[in-house]
């Protein structure tokens, strides 16, 4: 049986509906201990020996590991533009992504719940790593999480651009250890220039507003 493959317009939807290729089961699991360990170990009130024993296991771990070799990921990109990507090829795309990639330990997980033309939404929870005032996100966080969010939107309506500029407002804390909710929508657009608008939501409560240029590169404007 031929493998099946996939073009640029059908990667979302494949990647949210296709089964999780094998290694990337895996990729998975190994992300999460990650992002729990990290989540865990941050100001874990134990005494000497505990993160004694902590460092050894961790260091073994990472001697374990090595220094593997990667795959060049602008294979994956070349063969989606030529519709000729497997499942495969659109995981190592997609779920790396360092804010909603399922194999990234470093993504907090975005849980999208809506993606379309009109929109994207998502919801999360930032733990006790991404604080940065008490109790509260970090700023740098917040900016990282919505220039995801926002070309999310783009990408959501199959359209391609870099970050050009990202403006964020802080209208208030954000919460740690407690859902929150991102929006994003294209607003407009003047030649290769993409005008993108996105939201920070606690509750019914709107903590940052985001606006910014997404700009389509020249060999596709
Ligand atoms: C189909 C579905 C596929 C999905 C597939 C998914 C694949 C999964 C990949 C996930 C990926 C995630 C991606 C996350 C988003 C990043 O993180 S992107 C990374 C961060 N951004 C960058 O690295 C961009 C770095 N900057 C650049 O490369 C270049 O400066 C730019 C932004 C491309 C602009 O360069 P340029 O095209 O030469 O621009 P230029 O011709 O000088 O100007 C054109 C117009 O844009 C304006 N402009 C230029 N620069 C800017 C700027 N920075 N800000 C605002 N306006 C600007 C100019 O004023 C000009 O305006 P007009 O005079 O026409 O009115």
């Amino acid at each position: 049986m031929t493998e099946k493959t996939f073009g640029p317009f059908e990667l979302q939807k494949a990647y949210s509906t296709e089964p999780v290729p094998d290694d990337f089961v895996l990729r998975r699991r190994i992300s999460t201990a990650m992002r729990t360990l990290s989540e865990r170990v941050i100001r874990a009130e134990v005494d000497q020996a505990t993160l004694q024993h902590w460092a050894e296991q961790l260091e073994a771990v990472v001697a374990t590991v090595g220094e593997p070799e990667r795959r060049d990921s602008k294979q994956a990109n070349r063969k989606l533009f030529t519709g000729a990507a497997t499942i495969e090829d659109l995981y190592h795309m997609m779920d790396f992504d360092p804010v909603s990639g399922g194999a990234n330990p470093i993504a907090p997980q975005v849980t999208w719940v809506q993606e379309g033309q009109e929109g994207v939404e998502g919801t999360l929870r930032l733990g006790q790593q991404y604080q940065g005032p008490p109790g509260r996100v970090h700023g740098g966080v917040i900016a990282w999480i919505l220039d995801a969010v926002l070309s999310r939107a783009l990408h959501a309506a199959f359209r391609l651009g870099v970050t050009g500029t990202l403006n964020i407002r802080y209208l208030a804390g954000t919460p740690i250890e407690d859902t929150i909710t991102c929006r994003a929508r294209i607003t407009g657009q003047e030649g290769r220039k993409i005008f993108i608008e996105g939201s920070i939501w606690h509750g019914d409560q709107q903590t940052v507003h985001a606006e910014g240029v997404w700009l389509t590169p020249k060999s596709l404007g």
